[in-house]
């Protein structure tokens, strides 16, 4: 275990609980976490974990070498500022809040004139809970080959990682795997209602729902062949899945996922022109 990774985390909601859960035992002792949040309950969830907890950024946030912003967009202003005084420059900050810019939370960190350039953005999303998290990452230019490998392996610890070069596919990683895992969540309750619907009980619906989105991504992660092949290979002619595809194409589903991506993207380039003024 790397107990030289002193950790904090701003911010300790569903998103830092979900990277928490997979780092400490893993890449860091629970007594190497600083934890900072408003919500008392949050905190002795956190104390029961065995992390230090402060109710307002405090002089232990200067000794954790990297932080991870996770509060709300909303609040995220007057938390960085609250934060600023105990910066330090060793200090490799991690926002993984939608929707605002590497350019606005660098000119909150920084001075006039200066901005703070020490900054990774991050996209992660909640199967990290599980160690099966995706997140997309970009980096400022003040970010050294070893705080990439830091941030790396950060998120690694909970999932796969991906780099990308812009705020804007930081929005596009967001309307994908960010926001994903509720689309798939909709997408599952609709499979057990419809199958309840046709005669199955709950559970059973429950079990061969979790089971088919499970084996149907495993297949398509594990084969050479492109998700079109797959479908085409399930697809009788004439038969059932014919009948059922036939259904999705009439209501249009891909541009149906497309708009609902689109509007997720337009959110987040949203929430980050609301955020920088
Ligand atoms: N949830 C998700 O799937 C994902 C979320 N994100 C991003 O992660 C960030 C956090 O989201 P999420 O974890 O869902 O949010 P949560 O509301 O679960 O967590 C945020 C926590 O921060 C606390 N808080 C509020 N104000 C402050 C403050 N000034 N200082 C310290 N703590 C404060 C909140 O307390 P209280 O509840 O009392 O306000 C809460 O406990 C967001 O910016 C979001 O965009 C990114 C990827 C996926
Ligand atoms: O809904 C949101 O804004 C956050 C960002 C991605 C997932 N949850």
């Amino acid at each position: 275990m790397n107990h030289e990774l002193k950790l904090a985390f701003i911010g300790g909601g569903n998103m830092a609980s979900a990277l928490a859960s997979g780092l400490i035992g893993k890449r860091c002792g629970a007594d190497d976490v600083h934890i900072i949040d408003v919500n008392e309950s949050a905190l002795q969830q956190w104390r029961e974990k065995g992390t230090s907890v402060a109710a307002a950024p405090d002089a232990v946030l200067s000794r954790q070498r990297v932080w991870v912003f996770a509060v709300k967009p909303q609040v995220m202003r007057e938390t960085v500022a609250a934060c600023k005084p105990f910066l330090q420059p060793d200090t490799l900050v991690i926002s993984i809040a939608a929707g605002i810019s590497s350019q606005t939370l660098s000119g909150w960190l920084g001075e006039p004139g200066k901005p703070w350039t020490r900054l990774v953005r991050c996209m992660p999303n909640t199967p990290a809970l599980i160690g099966a998290g995706a997140a997309g990452l970009m980096a400022l230019p003040g970010v050294t080959d070893q705080d990439k490998a830091q941030a790396q392996l950060l998120f690694r610890a909970v999932g796969q990682t991906c780099w990308v070069d812009s705020d804007e596919q930081i929005d596009a990683v967001t309307a994908l795997s960010g926001s994903g895992p509720a689309y798939v969540f909709l997408f599952l309750e609709a499979l057990v209602d419809g199958a309840v619907k046709l005669g199955l009980s709950a559970e059973q619906a429950r079990t061969l729902a979790l089971a088919t989105l499970n084996g149907a991504t495993q297949l398509a992660a594990l084969s050479p062949e492109t998700p079109a092949t797959l479908r085409e290979r399930v697809t009788s002619k004439g038969g059932t899945t014919a009948a059922a595809l036939d259904i999705f194409a009439q209501h249009h589903f891909a541009d149906v996922v497309q708009h609902a991506m689109q509007a997720a993207f337009d959110r987040a380039a949203q929430l980050s022109q609301e955020f920088s003024k």
